[in-house]
């Protein structure tokens, strides 16, 4: 068996919706044209699948299968990477899951941790990992941290990990804590990627030594955030951080007006054109009125 690639994974990767119909079924059928949007109109080459924007913990192992394989099947040959999220609270489902990426060609997969009965130790974490990588070991593997679900320091978990995890590739790391960003940045090896996952302090990330970005608001702001990472590339700070403000701007609006995935999703169907459904309860649709203000400040913003 191959061992898992060493490509780096770079660049602003797209944290899909799931698109569902006003029943609040999956609705295979917006994937294809989600796809032609993401690259045509907001330049972006990866897509970070049934993760926390693709409310994947609120859908069932058979609907995350579905739309895995559709999501690879419309992405195949115009994206760079197709990550799919497996983490589940059952380790069973998650292993299961892994071999399903594997089966439909995945570039990768990433696993959060459960979040119900948390891990109570780093070594607990990564025995866990361990189990879901080792079902689908050809994959490079991600390890998804979100620390406000695991309390618990990136830095300790991927010490050493690669012993436990041969396959074992980057973090993709979505909290604010910068001190343990930068740690887990400078103990990543060559051959790791590491993803910065909080939109609206992504210059900081980058400071900091992400390779690449995992974000929901690069699905209808990826046009914006690429001309930030080509500033910062080109050392013009000055022009980058202004357009993180502009984000900045927007993330903090929304915010105050109740930002969650229902609001989050509705303002990409708004932007986007395409039919993305209500979010599955228990977050609740998104009142056109909110989104509409939302909407108007988007638009003001990016004039
Ligand atoms: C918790 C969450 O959903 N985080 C997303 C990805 O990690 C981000 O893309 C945020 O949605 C974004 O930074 C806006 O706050
Ligand atoms: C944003 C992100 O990474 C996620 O939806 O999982």
């Amino acid at each position: 068996m191959a061992p898992a690639n060493d490509r780096k994974v770079t660049g602003l990767l797209a944290a899909t919706f799931t698109p569902l119909t006003a029943q609040g079924e999956v609705n295979l059928s917006v994937i294809g044209p989600y796809v032609d949007y993401l690259t045509e109109k907001q330049g972006i080459k990866g897509i970070f699948v049934n993760g926390t924007t693709g409310e994947s913990m609120s859908l069932s192992v058979a609907e995350r299968k579905d739309l895995a394989e559709e999501w690879c099947l419309r992405a195949k040959g115009r994206m760079d990477n197709v990550i799919i999220h497996v983490g589940c609270m059952s380790l069973k489902d998650s292993q299961d899951l892994a071999r399903h990426a594997a089966e439909i060609g995945a570039d990768g997969i990433a696993v959060i941790s459960p979040s119900f009965f948390k891990p109570k130790t780093a070594d607990a974490l990564r025995r866990f990992l361990q189990e879901v990588a080792s079902a689908a070991p050809t994959l490079p593997f991600y390890y998804y941290q979100i620390p406000s679900f695991t309390g618990v320091n990136v830095r300790d978990v991927i010490e050493d990990i690669e012993k436990l995890i041969p396959s074992f590739r980057g973090v993709k790391f979505s909290g604010s804590d910068l001190l343990d960003f930068g740690q887990c940045v400078s103990y990543s090896q060559p051959h790791w990627s590491v993803l910065y996952g909080v939109d609206e302090q992504l210059l900081a990330g980058l400071a900091m030594g992400a390779n690449g970005a995992v974000g929901s608001t690069y699905n209808y702001m990826g046009c914006y955030v690429n001309q930030m990472i080509s500033a910062f590339e080109t050392k013009d700070l000055v022009k980058a951080r202004t357009i993180q403000f502009k984000i900045q701007e927007l993330v903090r609006y929304a915010i105050k007006l109740g930002f969650d995935i229902g609001v989050n999703k509705q303002l990409m169907a708004e932007v986007s054109g395409l039919h993305l459904g209500p979010p599955r309860l228990p977050v609740m649709p998104c009142s056109p009125d909110l989104a509409q203000l939302i909407i108007q400040k988007y638009q003001s913003i990016f004039v």
